[in-house]
């Protein structure tokens, strides 16, 4: 009962029982063996420890209390990892999970994984990376091609511009590319401006764009887009509401040029309740997201992302990936609380009995 009322403690008193308590693997502390054990204890009466490395926003969105109560039922405890300190010298630690910026960061938990194999890190610091940047990021779909009986997920055609945007209109004759364009920051770092995306209507005001960028083709889908959100092997699947098909003829009458497009589809309000037209609304097959899933999860390496997807003119089987997201904002997407921690467990589980093997 002890270690239940520990367990349920802010993050910073989190930290500094629980190092006080030294808790080691090896030398299991007395409490653990305790008859009074939770049944949701499930490594012999050990907790799963998580040592978490993430923004203060991303802490806040992410560990909600439903989360730490399902938590603590399953015997597993959130500790704050102190990026003051060595990482080696805490923990320690059966999973890591971190969304940090930096090259420093990178290289502090790229060696943690060299010499802590034994500790599961979510996500490898390199794959993460490679999301960031928007020329790569849908690489991995377009590589795939998926198509089958369910339908066909492709990525918009786009162009990369690293500078100069004189030679934008030019570049985009050339390539062949279709108005209106999104033009995206190239780097997807989480900054407020990395998420400031344009849309351009017409040739002239492709030269008020601001390189280092990506011009993406602006596809149709009815004005909604499909979160798909991805933790291990589980996917759920929410709608959103996204940019409307005629966004070009409304600001077109306004105003030629370039256009700031609103973060609608990031707004937590889901577009589940919405008075939608049926075709719009209904889910991308299931079996397709399967399979995309399983795949991306392969070809990325990574176990926490999101996908957002449209649909070509909101109807028919034709998708695209239009964004890829490490970490997103799990916090919004429904039962969260359950499916992370049941994945977390099974991560632990499963290693620990690999190992037993
Ligand atoms: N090629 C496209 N065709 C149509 N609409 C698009 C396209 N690309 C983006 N959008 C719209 O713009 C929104 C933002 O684009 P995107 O998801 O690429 O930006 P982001 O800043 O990375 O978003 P997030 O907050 O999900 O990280 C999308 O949710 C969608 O509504
Ligand atoms: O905070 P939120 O819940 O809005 O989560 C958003 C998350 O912000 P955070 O990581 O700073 O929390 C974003 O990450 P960055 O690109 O900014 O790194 C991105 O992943 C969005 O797609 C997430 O929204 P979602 O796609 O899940 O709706
Ligand atoms: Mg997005
Ligand atoms: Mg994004």
């Amino acid at each position: 009962m002890r270690l239940k009322e520990e367990m349920s403690c802010r993050n910073e008193d989190e930290r500094e029982e629980f190092s006080e308590q030294k808790l080691n693997h090896h030398h299991q502390p007395l409490f653990f063996t305790t008859p009074t054990l939770e049944p949701g204890f499930p490594l012999q009466g050990k907790p799963v420890v998580v040592g978490y490395a993430l923004t203060s926003k991303k802490t806040k969105s992410f560990l909600q209390p439903k989360l730490k109560d399902q938590a603590r039922i399953k015997g597993i405890f959130f500790v704050a990892i102190d990026q003051s300190k060595p990482l080696s010298d805490q923990g320690p630690f059966d999973v890591v999970m971190h969304k940090l910026l930096g090259k420093e960061w990178r290289q502090i938990i790229e060696d943690y994984r060299q010499t802590h194999p034994e500790v599961t890190v979510l996500d490898p610091p390199d794959a993460i990376q490679h999301l960031r940047n928007r020329q790569f990021m849908l690489q991995a779909v377009a590589d795939l091609n998926l198509s089958d009986s369910y339908g066909k997920v492709g990525v918009p055609r786009q162009l990369v511009i690293k500078k100069d945007a004189s030679s934008i209109p030019d570049a985009v004759a050339k390539s062949g590319l279709i108005l209106p364009l999104v033009a995206k920051p190239l780097i997807a770092d989480g900054s407020a401006k990395s998420h400031e995306l344009s849309l351009a209507f017409d040739q002239n005001s492709l030269q008020k764009l601001e390189p280092p960028l990506v011009l993406q083709e602006f596809v149709n889908h009815g004005g909604v887009l499909f979160k798909v959100y991805i933790v291990g092997e589980t996917i759920k699947v929410v709608r959103r509401f996204s940019l409307p098909d005629d966004v070009c003829k409304r600001e077109l009458s306004k105003n030629a040029g370039v256009y700031h497009v609103p973060r609608v589809s990031c707004a937590a309000a889901s577009a589940d309740d919405a008075n939608l037209d049926p075709h719009v609304a209904e889910l991308p097959p299931r079996p397709l997201l399967e399979k995309l899933a399983k795949e991306l999860r392969h070809r990325l390496g990574l176990r926490l992302f999101n996908l957002d997807i449209i649909r070509e003119h909101g109807c028919g089987d034709r998708f695209y990936v239009i964004d890829i997201n490490y970490f997103p904002g799990y916090g919004k997407m429904p039962g969260y609380e359950h499916i992370f921690t049941d994945f977390l467990l099974n991560l632990v589980q499963g290693k620990y009995k690999k190992r037993s093997c």
